[in-house]
């Protein structure tokens, strides 16, 4: 896994050591939208697509929806470190799919992620916000109480800039491309939203149709996305006031991720459908809204400067060794 090290021996020869035998992972989740985290702060690990779908295998691996390797930003390659942007970005989070692929950005695995780094003693919350890299542009990560949990924490993470890349036609209309949702009979008019990485969001009729609705195969964008594209179905369930008087918007949310299938939580996809469904409600939406989807819910918030906020939980279950012949990447 590591390119092939060598140590020169007392005569000066080069002795090749031997490949390791095992790989340290943990196992993390995020509202069960779960990770193989792998520690390679020093940049060694040589992360092929066939390691992480071996990883991420629910049978014959660990199992997850995506592989998050931490790598330090003073170790990336050349030319890449331009990726952490900021020099307090000490650490870079290199997120794969479960099939292998590079994703932008992962929203319920920044927040893993941070609880990772916490756990090794990399962060101190005490200390202050925490700066990630990502691919699509550094986050801001701080950690607070979780609400109605007395003693639990939820990490919020600033996730940037957001856009609707269909720009004004599409805010105005709601719209701007089509999809086909296996177990629904005709297209339904549909929005893009880009929150790092892409996102199309379609309304339901209601929760007996989001519940009706196959996600194990992909839904088909009409016109199709150049790199592809997540697809959140979401069913509006209504907006009240906060006890402190804000007031909160609710979605339910179902998510076929791309490079993996159905998950039971998409954070970068609750942002959308907030987006999504904020810009259909029009004028006088709320900033606040709470995303529940298959594995529990997270809070989207709209920030200053265009910037969306996502919060939640972030759960790590395991550390492991894996025995990397008998996982046969
Ligand atoms: N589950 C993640 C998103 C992971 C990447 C996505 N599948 C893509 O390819 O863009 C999240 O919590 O945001």
């Amino acid at each position: 896994m590591t390119s092939p090290d060598t140590d020169l021996a007392a005569t000066g020869a080069p002795v090749p050591l031997s490949a390791p035998a095992t790989l340290s992972a943990t196992k993390g989740h995020g509202t069960q939208n779960d990770f193989v985290l792998l520690d390679d702060r020093d940049g060694a690990l040589d992360l092929t697509d066939a390691l992480v779908r071996a990883l991420a295998d629910r049978r014959a691996g660990i199992g997850g929806d995506g592989v998050i390797r931490l790598v330090a930003s003073s170790a990336l390659p050349e030319g890449a470190a331009s990726l952490t942007q900021d020099p307090r970005a000490q650490w870079f989070m290199d997120y794969r799919n479960a099939d292998g692929s590079i994703a932008e950005m992962c929203g319920n695995g920044v927040r893993v992620f941070a609880a990772y780094l916490a756990s090794l003693g990399l962060w101190d919350p005490a200390d202050g916000d925490l700066t990630i890299g990502t691919r699509a542009g550094v986050r801001h990560v701080r950690r607070e109480p979780a609400p109605g949990a007395p003693g639990g924490v939820w990490y919020a993470v600033d996730m940037g800039a957001w856009t609707l890349p269909g720009g004004d036609t599409a805010q105005a209309a709601g719209f701007d491309s089509e999809v086909v949702v296996a177990g629904l009979e005709v297209a339904r008019p549909a929005l893009s939203v880009d929150v790092g990485n892409p996102h199309t969001v379609l309304a339901l009729a209601g929760e007996a149709e989001l519940e009706s609705v196959d996600l194990t195969r992909a839904p088909s964008v009409s016109p199709a996305p150049p790199h592809g594209t997540n697809v959140e179905v979401v069913v509006p369930l209504g907006e009240g006031a906060a006890p402190d008087g804000t007031l909160v918007g609710r979605v339910r949310m179902r998510v076929h991720e791309r490079g993996v299938g159905e998950t039971r939580s998409c954070g970068t996809g609750a942002c959308a459908a907030a987006l999504a469904v904020r810009t259909w409600a029009g004028h006088g939406a709320p900033d606040v809204w709470l995303v529940d989807v298959p594995g529990g819910t997270v809070r989207v918030r709209l920030l200053d400067g265009g910037h969306v906020e996502l919060a939640g939980p972030a759960v790590l279950v395991a550390a492991v060794e894996v025995d990397l012949a008998a996982l046969g990447a």
